[in-house]
């Protein structure tokens, strides 16, 4: 399905191209990426629901990434649906043989937005639709993965004196320092409770990229760096220097739905010119911008 600079693959419900003006690509996608069953799209926005990583009983990153959407053809109505955006409606709800390994009814609706100036808005709106009077709980992200040039110029700014878990040292929390985030060794962390805005300095590509996040308090930092690349099937072994997950979650604190709840997530995504943090990278002018 294409929407402008826009790609979503039903295969996960799962966004693999967003383009700038220029027609270049934003996200990364690996060249080792399988488009299919088993495995999830190495890339692009994989949606990880009902779980966060291996912490639970499901498999990695939960069932989400790894089941085939539908288009919904008729969504409730979104109150911010504005008729000059281009929008695709996803829809997932389990199946008999799905509600074995979680025994849940629900109805995850997706909603991939391109506004006008090219940003990228995702909102999920999962609704717990049991008849048996059961809550559900679940942990969730948005595994987005930046494309970046070189990640020893990237640098991430807004998780300054944020408390993390370090997810290579079996989640203990940790407090990251003042200065911005640079990368020199595998990254995987867990930061809790951040702030709405969160912006990846491009530094050779005088880009940034900004993400905007709404009921998804956490945000998940990874990069395998060269050992981990090697050892993944679906991944080369350079490309670690080309990406950067970035990714708005809930993790820390689950939520639980009872039977007719809903919880909404969104993400938003834009990419300006590094010249609109001028006053050179500080962070309070790109966390108070716009
Ligand atoms: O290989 P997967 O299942 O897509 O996961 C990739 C990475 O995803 C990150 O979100 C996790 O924090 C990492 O621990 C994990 O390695």
């Amino acid at each position: 399905m294409l929407h402008a600079a826009n790609v979503v693959y039903l295969y996960g419900g799962h966004v693999t191209s967003w383009k700038n003006d220029h027609g270049e690509e934003l996200l990364f996608v690996s060249s080792k990426a399988m488009f299919k069953p088993p495995k999830a799209i190495r890339g692009g926005i994989p949606i990880c629901f009902p779980q966060f990583g291996s912490h639970g009983s499901l498999e990695q990153h939960g069932f989400a990434r790894n089941k085939f959407w539908s288009i919904d053809t008729d969504p409730p109505p979104f109150p911010t649906t504005s008729s000059n955006k281009a929008f695709v409606d996803l829809i997932l709800k389990p199946t008999e043989e799905d509600m074995k390994t979680w025994p849940h009814s629900y109805e995850f609706r997706l909603r991939v937005t391109l506004g006008p100036g090219g940003d990228l808005m995702l909102t999920s709106r999962i609704r717990n639709t049991n008849t048996d009077g059961k809550p559900f709980t679940f942990t969730f992200a948005y595994h987005t993965y930046f494309s970046v040039s070189d990640i020893s110029e990237v640098r991430v700014e807004g998780l300054e004196t944020i408390d993390y878990l370090d997810n290579l040292q079996n989640r203990e929390r940790f407090t990251e320092q003042g200065d911005a985030i640079t990368f020199e060794a595998e990254v995987d962390k867990i930061y809790v409770s951040t702030p709405t805005k969160i912006a990846i300095l491009d530094h050779e590509k005088k880009r940034t990229f900004v993400l905007r996040k709404d009921g998804l308090p956490d945000a998940v930092v990874w990069n395998p760096w060269d050992k981990k690349a090697k050892a993944m099937p679906d991944f080369g072994d350079d490309e670690y220097k080309h990406m950067l997950c970035v990714e708005a979650a809930v993790v820390e604190k689950p939520i639980t739905l009872k039977p007719g709840e809903e919880w909404r997530g969104r993400q938003e995504l834009s990419a300006v010119p590094s010249s609109y943090c001028s006053g050179q990278l500080d962070p309070q002018r790109v966390l108070q911008g716009s």
